[in-house]
C-alpha cells in the first residue's frame, strides 16, 4: 500500500496526487441478518464531489463509518487515499461530519474548537475554521444550546479542521433552514475548490443534483445507479403531465392511454406517462374540463423512486436499533485522531 510523507502545511492537500480518493471493492457489512452493505463497488476519483442517495437503511452511514475506520467491513477491499482507513484518518487526511455526531455538552463552541484543534497534526488556523463555518456569533454559546443548524455548522468546522484531502459528510444539512443550507454549500464548494474530494450522503435530491459531480444511488446495501444527475434522470423514460383535474377522479386519469400512474400534489394531479402525446390527446377529448395543463420531463425524484421504490427484493429483518451508535461513533472518530 502506498505510503506518503505527511505534507505538513500543504495548501492544496492531495489535489495533484495520483490515484483514487476512495476504492471500495466487494464491500460487505452485515448486522445479524441485516445486510447493511451488500457487495458495494465504488471508486471516487480525487477532486470529485459525489453524493450518496438512498432511502432510510440503504447503507449510506455504514459506508461512511467504514471509510472513516469506525466500522470494520466483513469482507471486501477498502482503500482511502491509498491507505487503510484508520491510517488515513490518523494522518489527518480525512475530515468527517457524521450523523448527529456528539459534541461536548458542557463546553462552549470555542472550547470544543480549541480542544479538537489540539488533537490534529497540521490543522487549519482556528480563525479560518471559524470563518469558513460561520461560527463567529456562537463562540460563547454552550454546544448543547446551539440550534440544530448551528450545531451542524460546528460539526462542519470539526470536519474541515484537519485540513483534509477527503471530506465525508453524512446528511450535513439536516436541521438547517434554506438560507443556512445555501450558505453551507457555498462554503463547502469554496473549501473543495482547491482540489479536495467530497463524499456526502443526503436525502435532499435537489442538493445531490446541484452540488455533486456524480450521484450514487443505494438501496438495501447495493449500488443501484451511478452517474450524473442527468444520466440518472434519463434512466426514467417518459414525462409527467400536471393538471387541475376539475371533477375527474384520479383513477380515470391513471387509466388514460400510456399513463403509468398518478400522484396528487395539493389540488393538482401529476400523470406519469410513457407517451405524453397519446395521453394528452385522449385526456383532452374525454375530459375537456381538465385545465392548467403542463407537460414536463422526469425529475430526479421520479428516477430515485423508480430505482429504489419498486424493487422486488425481500424485506430484511431489522435488528434493534443501537441508540448509542451515533454518539459512540463520533467519539471513536475523535479518539482515532490521537
Ligand atoms: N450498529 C448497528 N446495529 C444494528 N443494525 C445496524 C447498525 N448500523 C446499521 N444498521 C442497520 O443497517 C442498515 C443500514 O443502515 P445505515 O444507517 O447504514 O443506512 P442509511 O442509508 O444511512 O439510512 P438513513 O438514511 O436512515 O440514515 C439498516 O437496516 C440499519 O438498521
Amino acid at each position: 500500500m502506498l505510503e506518503e510523507p505527511v505534507g505538513a502545511g500543504a495548501t492544496t492537500p492531495g489535489a495533484e496526487q495520483p490515484g483514487s480518493a476512495l476504492e471500495l471493492a466487494g464491500l460487505h457489512k452485515a448486522y445479524g441478518p441485516v445486510r447493511a452493505v451488500d457487495g458495494v463497488d465504488l471508486e471516487v476519483r480525487r477532486r470529485e464531489i459525489v453524493a450518496m442517495l438512498g432511502p432510510n437503511g440503504a447503507g449510506k452511514s455504514t459506508i461512511n463509518e467504514m471509510i472513516t475506520g469506525l466500522v470494520q467491513p466483513d469482507s471486501g477491499r477498502l482503500s482511502v487515499l491509498g491507505r487503510q482507513p484508520r491510517v488515513a484518518v490518523a494522518e489527518g487526511r480525512v475530515g468527517a461530519m457524521l450523523q448527529a455526531g456528539a459534541l461536548l455538552h458542557d463546553a462552549t463552541t470555542r472550547d470544543v474548537l480549541r480542544l479538537m484543534h489540539g488533537l490534529h497534526r497540521h490543522p487549519l488556523p482556528l480563525d479560518e475554521v471559524i470563518e469558513r463555518a460561520e461560527l463567529g456569533d456562537f463562540l460563547k454559546t454552550k454546544s448543547d444550546k446551539l440550534s440544530g443548524g448551528q450545531a451542524q455548522r460546528l460539526r462542519y468546522a470539526l470536519a474541515i479542521m484537519p485540513d483534509p484531502e477527503l471530506l465525508i459528510l453524512d446528511e450535513p444539512t439536516v436541521g438547517m433552514d434554506v438560507e443556512v443550507r445555501r450558505q453551507f454549500w457555498a462554503s463547502m464548494r469554496d473549501f473543495a475548490a482547491d482540489g479536495r474530494t467530497v463524499l456526502f450522503a443526503t436525502h435532499y435530491l435537489e442538493e445531490a443534483d446541484e452540488m455533486a459531480d456524480r450521484i450514487v444511488v443505494l438501496n438495501t446495501g447495493r449500488v443501484v445507479a451511478d452517474g450524473t444527475g442527468a444520466e440518472i434522470k434519463s434512466r426514467v423514460t417518459g414525462r409527467v403531465i400536471t393538471v387541475s383535474p376539475a371533477d375527474v377522479p384520479a383513477a380515470e386519469l391513471a387509466a388514460l392511454p400510456a399513463a403509468t400512474g398518478t400522484e396528487r400534489v395539493g389540488s393538482r394531479i401529476k400523470i406519469k406517462t410513457a407517451d405524453s402525446d397519446l395521453t394528452l390527446r385522449a385526456m383532452v377529448q374525454r375530459y375537456p374540463q381538465v385545465c392548467d395543463i403542463e407537460v414536463g420531463s422526469a425529475r430526479l425524484e421520479d428516477a430515485f423512486l423508480a430505482l429504489t421504490g419498486n424493487q422486488d427484493q425481500p424485506e430484511q429483518d431489522h435488528l434493534p436499533i443501537d441508540d448509542q451508535r451515533v454518539d459512540r461513533t463520533a467519539n471513536q472518530f475523535s479518539r482515532s485522531l490521537r
